[in-house]
């Protein structure tokens, strides 16, 4: 089994318009995965991009819910607007999908995962088994969510993947941004790193002034290292560019061109 991360840079432009879209590049992107299934499984996450971040942003929604009715109302409704922003975001990717004969299967992230701070407290896997057995392409997203600790959450497609990689140990986990991996620096200033192992990751943390690498709400490229190295525990990890074609599928070979993690 293979978890495809779609991160928000590669489907749309995130400093562009509201709810922008890159078909081209989500129809290509499910044409490479077509070349492989169904000899192989796949779960597919996509990530916010110009769908739910600006909402999320816009309302607050990491900062849970106030005491007092009138701010704890706006954050409700902006919880609400965020998600649905996300399930036309979702609406789009199963078009492009189904469209090129894959069986892709929207999972609603806020009603299977439970947080707390963020991370996944609890989370029903058990649709998502079953869509895999009979050959489905479980499609999750990053959304909003109940969260134990501050009563609502934007839980990452980051943290998603995760939890499934936890409980459902696949053999690979690729990410797809728009740059070619992980820099040791900011792209275009660092290299690439091409192999890295678990141990390393704090220490490349440690150098990327994190705080100013990631715009987004879900922490951009630190978070995705530090969830790397949660991850790279259990499988194979990939960075790779999903903008370039034959990124993926060298990825899901094994003799791709991007930042490589073991455990
Ligand atoms: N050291 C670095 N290595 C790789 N990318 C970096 C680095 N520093 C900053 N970045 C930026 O991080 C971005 C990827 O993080 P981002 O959070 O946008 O990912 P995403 O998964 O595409 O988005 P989303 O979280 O919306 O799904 C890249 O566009 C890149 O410009
Ligand atoms: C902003 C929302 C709703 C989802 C965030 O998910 P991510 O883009 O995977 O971090």
């Amino acid at each position: 089994m293979i978890i495809v991360k779609i991160g928000g840079s590669v489907f749309s432009d995130k400093k562009g318009q509201p709810e922008n879209f890159d078909e081209e590049t989500v129809r290509r992107i499910a044409k490479e995965i077509a070349g492989f299934y169904p000899d192989e499984d796949f779960i597919v996450v996509h990530g916010g991009g110009s769908f739910g971040h600006p909402y999320a942003k816009e309302y607050g929604i990491r900062e849970g819910l106030p005491e007092e009715w009138e701010a704890a109302n706006r954050r409700r409704i902006g919880f609400t607007l965020t998600h649905q922003a996300m399930l036309r975001a979702n609406e789009r990717f199963i078009e492009v999908f189904v469209r090129e004969g894959l069986p892709a299967f929207s999972v609603s992230t806020s009603s299977v995962f439970i947080t707390e701070n963020g991370d996944v407290a609890y989370g029903d896997v058990e649709v998502i088994e079953r869509l895999l057995e009979l050959k489905f392409i479980p499609m999750l997203f990053g959304d909003v969510s109940i969260d134990l600790a501050k009563g609502i959450e934007i839980l990452s497609g980051d943290q998603i993947i995760t939890y499934l990689t936890k409980m459902l140990e696949p053999n690979k986990v690729v990410f797809l941004m728009d740059v070619d991996g992980i820099y040791d620096g900011r792209p275009g200033e660092g290299s690439l790193v091409q192999n890295l192992t678990r141990d390393e990751i704090d220490g490349l943390l440690e150098r990327l002034n994190c705080l100013a690498a990631g715009t987004d709400v879900t922490g951009g490229i630190c978070n995705k290292l530090a969830e790397a190295k949660k991850i790279a525990e259990h499988s194979e990890v990939w960075f790779v560019n999903g903008k370039v074609p034959g990124r993926l599928s060298g990825a899901i070979r094994g003799d791709g061109f991007g930042t490589r993690i073991t455990g």
